[in-house]
Parts: C-alpha cells; sequence; structure tokens
C-alpha cells in the first residue's frame, strides 16, 4: 500500500480513471503530512465530536477516520485525540470540518487532512455512526476502503481495484519520467503531446 504514496495521488487518481477524489477543501494541516491505509468511516452531527471519540475506540491499528463533519468551523480534533488516537495505532484523519491545535498535531507528525482550521470547540451528545458509509462530496467511503492523502489532496479507491490500478499508476509514471528527461534536452510539451496538430489558437 505504500507504493500508492509513492506514486502519489495525482498518477493514482489519474491511472483509476475513476471519480476518487475528495473535495478538495479538504488540505494537510501540516506540511508533509501523508497517509494511505483502509477508512474507518464516521458520520457526525454538525458541532459534535461524541462520534470520533467512539471511533479512537472502535479503530483498528492502521485505520485512517474519515469524518463527515458537514464542514462546520468547530475544532472536532485537537492535540487530546491525536495522542489518543496515536496511542490506539491510527494512521492519519481525514476531516470535513475543522480542526484545532494543528502546531501540536504537526509536532506529533499526525496526519490530518481537513476542511478547516477552528478554535471553537464541539459538544459531546449525539453518537453519530462509526463504520457505516458516508458520502463526501460525490466519492461514497465505506469502511476498508483504500484511502491516500498527500499535500495534492484525498483520494479512496475500492480495494478491488488495486490490481488494476497500480500497474497503471507505475506506466503513467514511467511515461512522466520519460518526458521530463526528453523536456530537460530540451524538447517541448507542445511536441511531446502532440499539440501542435490542435492549431495555433489566437
Ligand atoms: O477537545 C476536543 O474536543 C478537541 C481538541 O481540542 C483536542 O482533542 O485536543
Ligand atoms: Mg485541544
Amino acid at each position: 500500500m505504500n507504493e500508492l504514496l509513492t506514486l502519489g495521488t495525482a498518477t493514482v487518481y489519474e491511472a483509476s480513471k475513476r471519480d476518487c477524489v475528495l473535495p478538495h477543501r479538504l488540505r494537510p494541516v501540516w506540511a508533509g503530512a501523508a497517509v494511505v491505509g483502509p477508512a474507518l468511516p464516521v458520520s457526525t452531527a454538525a458541532g459534535d465530536n461524541l462520534p470520533l471519540h467512539r471511533a479512537v475506540e472502535e479503530a483498528m491499528p492502521g485505520e485512517v477516520l474519515v469524518v463527515d463533519g458537514q464542514d462546520a468551523p468547530h475544532g472536532y480534533w485537537g492535540e487530546v485525540l491525536t495522542v489518543a488516537a496515536q496511542r490506539r495505532g491510527v494512521a492519519g484523519l481525514v476531516i470535513d470540518g475543522g480542526v484545532r491545535d494543528i502546531e501540536r498535531i504537526g509536532e506529533l507528525r499526525f496526519p490530518v487532512f481537513s476542511s478547516s482550521v477552528a478554535v471553537p470547540g464541539t459538544v459531546k451528545s449525539d453518537p453519530g455512526t462509526v463504520g457505516e458509509r458516508i458520502t463526501l462530496g460525490r466519492v461514497a467511503v465505506r469502511r476498508g476502503d483504500i484511502v491516500v492523502a498527500d499535500a495534492d489532496g484525498v483520494i479512496v479507491l475500492d480495494p478491488q481495484w488495486i490490481d488494476s490500478v497500480l500497474p497503471a499508476a507505475r506506466a503513467r509514471q514511467a511515461t512522466e519520467a520519460d518526458h521530463l528527461e526528453r523536456i530537460r534536452r530540451g524538447e517541448l510539451t507542445m511536441d511531446i503531446y502532440g499539440l501542435r496538430a490542435l492549431g495555433k489558437g489566437r
């Protein structure tokens, strides 16, 4: 699975030929954050983080929490939950919602991707769902789907796709490496991609 991260979200996404990218508002909260692993989907009522506490207990080591927090500007997650999650072997967090304590999260090197950074906290009252299918943007996320998240964004793959997507992604990377070499030798992308045939434009 680590090879998916080495190839990177953009290459794997293109190779997958699927609509598997989560909304672009989900951004890493510290430079260099990246994670790959099976998803544990979670949904919360807006401004309620009880399901996240439940998820930290429920998670299997290596799982990535993928949370529908309705993009609400609340600090659903911070240093305390990060330390708790690391103690349980949780691999990372992707949340459509806010997080806080981000300097500490960066120092702890826990990969977090969120739609905002937010100071106000949450209530703990609605149990929400843990382990049930959620939808973020146009993408359904089920437990065990493979999450790949890096500086470019977050994609979610059905595990059954991996056997075909991996070779396609490797091939794409090899082609790009060849193109880069030709560009360094002085060729133009207009020629490499055959773009002259599309006309000169205005
Ligand atoms: O307290 C909370 O609910 C969120 C938070 O800041 C932490 O986990 O440190
Ligand atoms: Mg805190």
